[in-house]
Parts: C-alpha cells; sequence; structure tokens
C-alpha cells in the first residue's frame, strides 16, 4: 500500500477556516442506560480532532454507532457527546441528521476551531451501499476529508470510501497512520525474531490471518479453541472441545506448511478442562494429548504457559491476536492473562509488542495492562484484514503522499 497523506503534512494555510469533514469510529458499547463502558475509540480519535482545532479548522464528525436498519434512536450518537465535549475542551455540536439543510446551516454556523457531530450516518441505508449521491451530499458540507477510522477503513462505505472522491486533499488521521504504522509495517519489517500469537474460537476466521502470518514469523504459537482443531488433526482425543470439523485438513496442511518454512510452530501441551462450558464447571489440568471423553478444553494449562513465556524471552516483535482461553470465566482466564502480563514485562524491555483487536484487547484492559504495550488496536476486523495482507478500501481512497 502506498504511503497516504496525513493530517499532519497539511498545515495552517491548508486549515484555517476550512470546513473538514473527519470521519471517526465512534461505534462505542453503551450500556442500556445509555452510558459509554468503554470510551477508548473516542479518546482515540482526540489527537487529529484538536490538530484540526488547533489549526482553526470548521470541524464535522462523521460516525456510524452499531448497525441501524434506518432511523433508530437508540443508536444515536448523542449520548456520546459530552464525553466528546470533555475529552476536546469544548462545546461540540450534535446534528440531529448527517445531510440536508438543516445541517448545512449548522457547518455555516460553526466558528473556526468548532467542532459539530453529525448524527449517525448508518441511519441512511445509503451509507452502506456506498451510494454515490449521497456520498456526494456528505461531501458538499466541507472543503476537505479526513479518515481517522481505522475501525470502519475495511468498508466501502459512502463516508468511509465514497466521499474521498468528492474532497480533495483526503488524508489519513493521526490515529489511521499509527494503526497502519504497527500493523502493517511492524509486521511487514519486523525486528527479528518475530513471534505471532494466535488464538480465539475459529479457525474459519483466523486462517488467512495465520496463513499469512507463517511467512513472516519464527515463532508461532496457537491457544484458544481453535487449538482442538489442530490437535484433532494430529489424531489426539478433544472430548467435547471446539472443533471445526471441516477444517482439520486445513489444520494439518498448515502445520505441513510451518514445518516446510522453518517456523516453530507450538501448540499447548497441557490443557485445563471442564466439566461444561460454565462459570463455575469442574476444572482439572490434563496433557495436550489426554482430554478425557465428556470434558472440553477451555484454557492452556500451566506447562504451556512456561513453555510459551520461555519461547517469547528471545523476540523482539509480538503481535498477538485472539484469547488463549474462555477468560470470561475466572477460572479459565489464566492462561490470557499470563500471555498479557508476560508481553507486558517484554513490553518493559523494548520489545515491540503488538496486539490485533477485537476480544484480545478485552482481555488486556481487563488485566490493566492496556498502557504497558507498544500498540492496541482500535479495529477488530479491519486488523485482521491488515494482517491477512489484504488492502482496506478506506485507506486506498485516500491521496498519496
Ligand atoms: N477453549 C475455548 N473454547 C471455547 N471458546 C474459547 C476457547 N478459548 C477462547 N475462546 C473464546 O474465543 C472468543 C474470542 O475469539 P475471537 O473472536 O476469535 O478473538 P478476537 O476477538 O480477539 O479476535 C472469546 O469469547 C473466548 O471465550
Ligand atoms: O466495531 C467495529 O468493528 P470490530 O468490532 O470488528 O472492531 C467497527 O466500528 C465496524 O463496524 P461494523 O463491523 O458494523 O462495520
Amino acid at each position: 500500500m502506498a504511503t497516504k497523506k496525513s493530517v499532519g503534512d497539511l498545515k495552517e494555510a491548508d486549515l484555517k477556516g476550512k470546513k473538514v469533514f473527519v470521519r471517526v469510529d465512534l461505534n462505542v458499547p453503551l450500556d442500556d442506560n445509555f452510558n459509554i463502558t468503554d470510551d477508548t475509540r473516542i479518546r482515540a480519535a482526540v489527537p487529529t480532532i484538536k490538530y484540526l482545532m488547533g489549526h482553526g479548522s470548521k470541524v464535522i464528525l462523521s460516525s456510524h454507532l452499531g448497525r441501524p436498519k434506518g432511523v433508530t434512536p437508540k443508536y444515536s450518537l448523542k449520548p456520546l457527546v459530552p464525553r466528546l465535549s470533555e475529552l476536546l475542551e469544548v462545546e461540540v455540536k450534535m446534528a440531529n441528521d448527517c445531510i440536508g439543510e438543516e445541517v448545512e446551516k449548522m457547518v455555516a454556523a460553526l466558528p473556526d476551531g468548532g467542532v459539530l457531530l453529525l448524527e449517525n450516518v448508518r441511519f441512511y441505508k445509503e451509507e452502506e451501499k456506498n451510494d454515490p449521491e449521497f456520498a456526494k451530499k456528505l461531501a458538499s458540507l466541507a472543503d476537505l476529508y479526513v479518515n481517522d477510522a481505522f475501525g470502519t477503513a475495511h468498508r466501502a462505505h459512502a463516508s468511509t470510501e465514497g466521499v474521498a472522491k468528492y474532497l480533495k486533499p483526503s488524508v489519513a488521521g493521526f490515529l489511521m497512520q499509527k494503526e497502519l504504522d504497527y500493523l502493517v509495517g511492524a509486521v511487514a519489517n519486523p525486528k527479528k525474531p518475530f513471534a505471532a500469537i494466535v488464538g480465539g474460537s475459529k479457525v474459519s476466521t483466523k486462517i488467512g490471518v495465520i496463513e499469512s502470518l507463517l511467512a513472516k514469523v519464527d515463532i508461532l504459537i496457537l491457544g484458544g479453541g481453535m487449538m482442538f482443531t489442530f490437535y484433532k488433526a494430529q489424531g489426539y482425543a478433544v472430548g467435547s472441545s471446539l472443533v471445526e470439523e471441516d477444517k482439520l485438513d486445513l489444520a494439518t496442511s498448515l502445520l505441513e506448511k510451518a514445518k516446510a518454512k522453518g517456523v516453530s510452530l507450538l501448540l499447548p501441551t497441557d490443557v485445563v478442562v471442564a466439566d461444561k462450558f460454565a462459570a463455575d464447571a469442574n476444572s482439572k489440568v490434563v496433557p495436550a494429548s489426554g482430554i478425557p471423553d465428556g470434558w472440553m478444553g477451555l484454557d492452556i494449562g500451566p506447562d504451556s504457559i512456561k513453555t510459551f513465556s520461555e519461547s517469547l524471552d528471545t523476540t523482539q516483535t509480538i503481535i498477538w491476536n485472539g484469547p488463549m482461553g474462555v477468560f470470561e470465566f475466572e477460572k479459565f482466564a489464566a492462561g490470557t492473562e499470563a500471555v498479557a502480563k508476560k508481553l507486558a514485562e517484554l513490553s518493559g524491555k523494548g520489545v515491540t509488542t503488538i496486539i490485533g483487536g477485537g476480544d484480545s484487547v478485552a482481555a488486556v484492559e481487563k488485566a490493566g495492562l492496556a498502557d504497558k504495550m507498544s500498540h492496541i488496536s482500535t479495529g477488530g476486523g479491519a486488523s485482521l484484514e491488515l494482517l491477512e495482507g489484504k488492502q482496506l478500501p478506506g485507506v486506498l481512497a485516500l491521496n498519496d503522499a
């Protein structure tokens, strides 16, 4: 992917008094009372917005929230205004729509350095269809375009891709740049030895990532629910553990590929098994080759934690995607917590540690170790696609540097 022009390349003269359409990913979790339960994505959007405010731009913020079908009050972005205002130290204005006359009036009334948040762009079905007329209407609000919505950059939607055709320049925000630097840069040009840790529940969604990483890493550690498909492919009994029967051949071929490429592929040697899928299940540690009938593996065991930790001691770059076990249940969180702690410890010694979004980020946050890592991605799906080597439409649409 060619290097893209960044908002940092734009100077006072390009920005002062200009209306800037900024696509951010404010798709944050809200509880039943509309309280924000994790504001990471809002905080991550702040540096770009503050840069624009500081350079006298009129900032027009656009985002989606959830997956509404048409106008749905529960998916309104209004509950985000107080937190956004607090973080930006300015009174953020809120529009009731994302296009149309009322919105145009509010944009016209914005002072230099002012911020207007548009209503959920997915209230229009044209957004996800990347409808050109809708993209033009969004574009007509502004003079230039900044895309800082890394978490949504794998979607070719009107506000993430289409709008870039009608606004020049179209540039990447600071968050977008940072995500690309780590997830593309560090993986394409890693300090070696380079290790990847892949866990989570599904082989099918991670297969592309594993294949792509096999071409780059020295060590590949596999854990989580997907490991049982690999065990079964090797002829082990797996009890009632999670297995994707139709992926057994694929697992065998990945094991062979790793061998052929000289990648050290590590599977857990012991497993914490449970008699049911529940927080209060009975549990015990068994060797990987000895999972009894009627028991299911829900975490990696203590020997595996030790082996994995020792193998990581030699590395310079580590990328982690997917928990080692059912970390949502305290009894089966030890493997995931141990990996999080190990990565935090190695970060402190100068190792580059990158967490690739989704549940792994939740696990690191839960362990209170988020600020210890080199980079924590704000995108689940987007970071997976990047690690698979795919191009992101929201990035491709931007001007080259
Ligand atoms: N042994 C296991 N059996 C069943 N589910 C598991 C197991 N280990 C991990 N999981 C589940 O995998 C889920 C996360 O998987 P995934 O979505 O692939 O990760 P990520 O979001 O980090 O990419 C978690 O909810 C976790 O409980
Ligand atoms: O939360 C998001 O994706 P993620 O959970 O894969 O990180 C993004 O905001 C994209 O949302 P979408 O998957 O509804 O297009």
